[in-house]
């Protein structure tokens, strides 16, 4: 018997054009893959396999996140539900690396600046110039920002954009007694994670989220993880894909 009070799922998006082409990503709005739209369908009938019903669905403003949440609920048959969107649920804006090839950068500028960049906790890449081709300054969906659209952001900077969206929005809708889906990216995700399972700022670099595999975290009445690290739906899968979000960068 479980002690649960709350059910929280996180879903980070199905693979992306440019997580199969092995390029950094941030704002920038790619599309799902093939493989991706199916890793989303496939998330969503586990869900109806392990009877997890969302009430709510909470997501970022990016394409990659809005589609996968659709699929997935879709396939759950709980396409109806609630559906809440948010910048700050975004992908970290990756600043000057948007639009960069990961294997390129790591040769070009060695191993451990393309860790610090990448999973540094409080180092941010160089900002992206506004009138690059992948700056989100003028975005019309980021209105709400005016000139504080970000021009770069280290996961420090996530998880103080993030905190504030956990408190008023995901933990107000799991306190109201709802089951709530979070479909988002592989570093807002990391910067949830961090925040709900305490880890520290150096021990979080070592945590990678995989693409379209539920986790599922429940939660006490004070919301806090019965299980630290949550559950994987599909556990083996899911430590593969893992060790290959770990990896990215070290092939061409
Ligand atoms: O490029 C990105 O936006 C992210 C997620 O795909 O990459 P990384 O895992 O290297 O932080």
């Amino acid at each position: 018997m479980s002690d649960a009070a709350h059910t929280l799922i996180l879903l980070r998006h199905g693979q992306s054009q440019w997580n199969e082409k092995n390029l950094f990503t941030g704002w920038v709005d790619v599309d799902l893959t093939e493989k991706g739209r199916e890793e989303a369908r496939r998330s969503g009938e586990m869900l109806r396999e392990e009877g997890l019903l969302p009430d709510v669905l909470h997501t970022s403003r990016l394409r990659r996140a809005i589609t996968t949440a659709h699929l997935a609920l879709d396939a759950a048959d709980r396409h109806w539900i609630d559906v809440k969107r948010d910048w700050r649920l975004n992908e970290r804006h990756y600043g000057a690396l948007q639009g960069k090839d990961k294997a390129q950068i790591r040769d070009e500028y060695g191993e451990e600046q393309f860790m610090a960049w990448r999973r540094g906790y409080d180092t941010p890449p160089p900002a992206l110039e506004a009138d690059s081709e992948w700056s989100q300054a003028q975005d019309p969906r980021y209105a709400e920002l005016g000139s504080e659209v970000p021009a770069t952001e280290c996961l420090k900077d996530v998880v103080e954009r993030l905190v504030p969206y956990w408190d008023e929005a995901i933990a107000a809708d799991l306190r109201a007694g709802r089951t709530v889906l979070v479909t988002a990216h592989g570093n807002s995700l990391r910067a949830l994670v961090k925040t709900l399972d305490g880890i520290s700022d150096e021990d979080i670099a070592g945590v990678n989220i995989p693409t379209g595999i539920p986790l599922v975290y429940e939660l006490d009445a004070d919301l806090r993880p019965l299980t630290p690290g949550g559950r994987y739906l599909d556990p083996e899968a899911a430590a593969g894909a893992i060790a290959e979000v770990a990896n990215q960068g070290a092939k061409h």
